[in-house]
C-alpha cells in the first residue's frame, strides 16, 4: 500500500515579544541576486523515537517546537516577512513586520521511516509529501516555511524550504541551530552569540554597478527561459524558473565516507599523481571528485559529450574585510568549469584528473570569486543542451547532525532539493568523526550502476 500523509493543521507562527505593526526593510545584496529564480532549497531532518505516539507528538513535541519557533523568529524577524518587488524599483526588497508570520504544517504519514532514513535507494517522491510549500507569485514570496511530520512508533520529520534569494546554507543552518537551542529546554540560557543574525548590510562590498548587471543578466536569463510561456515573460517577476517534475523512476541514496574512505582516497591519489606536485587533498576535494567521477562513469554514453561542474564557495572568510559568520543572507557564490569532456573522467585515471581540477579551483580561491556573478549567469546561459552539469548542495561545516531539538541527534539529514538537478548534497557523518554523507538522486537504473561503482572505487 502506497504511504499517505494527513495533515493535521496549518498554523501561523509569529515572532514572540513582538507587537509593533511597523514595517522594516532589508535590502538583498549581489550575492542575494544570484540565487534571484533559482529553487529554494528544501531540507529533511529525521528524529528517531520509537515509542512516539499521536498523543505524544500534539502534546509535547509540536508545542515545545511552536514556542521555540516563535522564540528564534523574534531574532529572525525578516524571515517572517515577505520578498517583494514593486515594480518601481530596480530589484526585490525583503520587507516585514513584527506581526508577520510563518506557515508551520503539522502532519501524520503512514511511511516506513527506517527506508527514509537507511542506507538503501529509495522513490525520491516518498519525500514530498513532507515538504512545506513557499508562495510565490510576480511581486511577492514567503521566505521559509516549516512542516513537522509525526511517524507513530518510529519518529517524526522536521523541514524547511527558503527562498535562496534570501538565505544560504549558513544562515538556514543558523536559524536552525537557533531553533534547536530553544527547543532544546534551554531556553533560559542565552543563544549562543555566533548564532544572532547581522543585518548590518555595509559589511558587503559590493563592485559598482554589479546589482544592475545581475538583474540584467536575469532579465535575459528569463527571456530564455520563458519561449512560449507568457506567464514568465514579466521582467520584473519574482516567479522561479520552472523546474522539472520528479519522475517516479528517480531514487535517492546516501553514501557514507567514513574517514578511513577518505584517507583511502588520498592515498590512491599520491600513488597515482606520481609528481611532487601540490594537490589539494582536503576532505572536500576528495569527496566531491569521488563523487562527480563515479556519476560521469555511470552515466556512461558517448566519451566526447560535455561535461560542466562547480561548486558553491563560502565568501565570509575570503573577502576583505572578512564577513561575521552570523551574517543574515546569501555569502556564496559559486566557480564552475564548462565544456570538458566525459572522455576526462571516465578512464583509469579519471578520479585523479577531477581532483586536480577540483584542487586547482580552490586553491585559485581570492575574493575576485564573488565579482564574478554577472559571469557565472553567462555561463548559465550558454551551457550546450545536454551537457551533464553537477553541482553541490549543502556543506560539511554547516553541522547539521548537531540540531538537537530535545530528542537526540538527527538520525539522518537530507537535502531534497537536489533532485531539481544534477548537484549533490554534502553534510558531515553523523557520528562526527571526519567523514561525510553525500546524497544523490538519480534515475534507478543508473544509481545501481552508481552504486556498484562507488563501491568498488574504495576496494583499490
Ligand atoms: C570552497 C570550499 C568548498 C573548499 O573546500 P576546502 O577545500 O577548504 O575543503 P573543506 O571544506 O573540506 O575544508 C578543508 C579543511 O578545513 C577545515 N575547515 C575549515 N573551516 C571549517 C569550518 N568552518 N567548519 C568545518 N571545517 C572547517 C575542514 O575540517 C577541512 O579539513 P580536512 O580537509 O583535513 O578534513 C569551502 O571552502 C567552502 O566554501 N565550503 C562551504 C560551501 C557552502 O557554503 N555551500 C553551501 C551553499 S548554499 C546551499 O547549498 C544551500 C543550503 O545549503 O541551504
Amino acid at each position: 500500500m502506497n504511504p499517505s500523509l494527513t495533515i493535521i493543521e496549518v498554523t501561523q507562527i509569529t515572532p514572540s515579544n513582538t507587537n509593533s505593526s511597523e514595517s522594516l526593510t532589508l535590502p538583498l545584496t549581489f550575492y542575494d541576486l544570484l540565487w534571484l529564480k533559482l529553487h529554494p532549497v528544501q531540507r529533511v531532518i529525521f528524529y528517531k523515537l520509537t515509542d512516539i505516539t499521536r498523543s505524544f507528538f500534539d502534546s509535547v513535541i509540536v508545542p515545545n517546537l511552536k514556542t521555540s519557533l516563535s522564540s528564534s523568529l523574534s531574532h529572525y524577524l525578516p524571515l517572517a516577512g515577505k520578498l517583494l518587488w514593486n515594480t518601481n524599483n530596480s530589484k526585490p526588497t525583503i520587507v516585514y513586520t513584527r506581526n508577520d508570520t510563518v506557515s508551520f504544517t503539522v502532519s501524520e504519514t503512514t511511511s516506513d521511516f527506517t527506508l527514509l532514513t537507511g542506507n538503501k535507494p529509495f522513490s525520491a517522491t516518498e519525500l514530498y509529501p513532507l515538504l512545506p510549500k513557499l508562495q510565490i507569485s510576480d511581486d511577492s514570496a514567503n521566505i521559509v516555511s516549516f512542516q513537522a511530520t509525526l511517524f507513530p512508533n518510529q519518529g517524526f520529520s522536521i523541514s524547511v524550504i527558503a527562498h535562496h534569494a534570501v538565505l544560504d546554507g549558513k544562515t538556514t543552518t543558523n536559524f536552525l541551530k537557533l531553533w534547536s537551542h530553544f527547543s532544546n529546554n534551554k531556553p533560559k540560557e542565552s543563544p549562543p552569540l555566533d548564532l544572532i543574525p547581522v543585518y548590518d548590510r555595509t559589511v558587503i562590498k559590493s563592485p559598482t554597478n554589479i546589482e544592475t548587471e545581475i538583474i540584467n543578466k536575469w532579465q535575459s536569463l528569463t527571456k530564455l527561459f520563458s519561449v512560449g510561456n507568457k506567464e514568465q515573460e514579466n521582467p520584473k517577476s519574482l516567479k522561479l524558473i520552472p523546474s522539472p517534475e520528479i519522475n517516479s523512476d528517480v531514487v535517492r541514496f546516501t553514501l557514507n565516507l567514513t574517514r578511513e574512505d577518505i584517507q583511502t582516497l588520498r592515498e590512491r591519489v599520491k600513488r597515482e599523481a606520481e609528481t611532487e606536485e601540490e594537490i589539494r587533498l582536503s576532505t572536500f576535494v576528495i569527496t566531491y571528485s569521488y563523487a562527480l567521477t563515479n556519476l560521469i562513469k555511470a552515466r556512461g554514453g558517448d566519451t566526447n559529450r560535455p561535461i560542466g561542474f562547480g561548486f558553491a564557495v563560502d565568501c565570509r572568510n575570503i573577502v576583505k574585510p572578512v564577513i561575521p559568520e552570523g551574517y543574515f543572507g546569501n555569502c556564496v557564490s559559486a566557480v564552475f568549469k564548462m565544456a570538458l569532456a566525459a572522455e576526462n573522467f571516465m578512464g583509469e585515471k579519471g578520479f585523479l584528473v577531477a581532483v586536480r581540477m577540483i584542487s586547482d579551483l580552490v586553491k585559485g580561491l581570492d575574493e575576485s570569486v564573488a565579482f564574478k556573478i554577472p559571469e557565472l549567469l553567462d555561463a548559465f546561459a550558454t551551457v550546450p543542451l545536454g551537457t551533464q552539469v553537477l553541482s553541490v548542495a549543502g556543506s560539511t561545516r554547516f553541522g547539521v547532525y548537531g540540531l538537537d531539538f530535545g530528542w537526540g541527534k538527527p538520525e539522518k539529514v537530507l537535502i531534497v532539493s537536489i533532485d531539481q538537478g544534477e548537484a549533490i548534497s554534502l553534510a558531515e557523518s553523523r557520528d562526527g568523526n571526519g567523514g561525510v554523507e553525500i546524497g544523490f538522486s538519480l534515475k534507478k537504473h543508473e544509481m545501481d550502476v552508481l552504486i556498484e561503482l562507488l563501491n568498488d572505487g574504495l576496494k583499490k
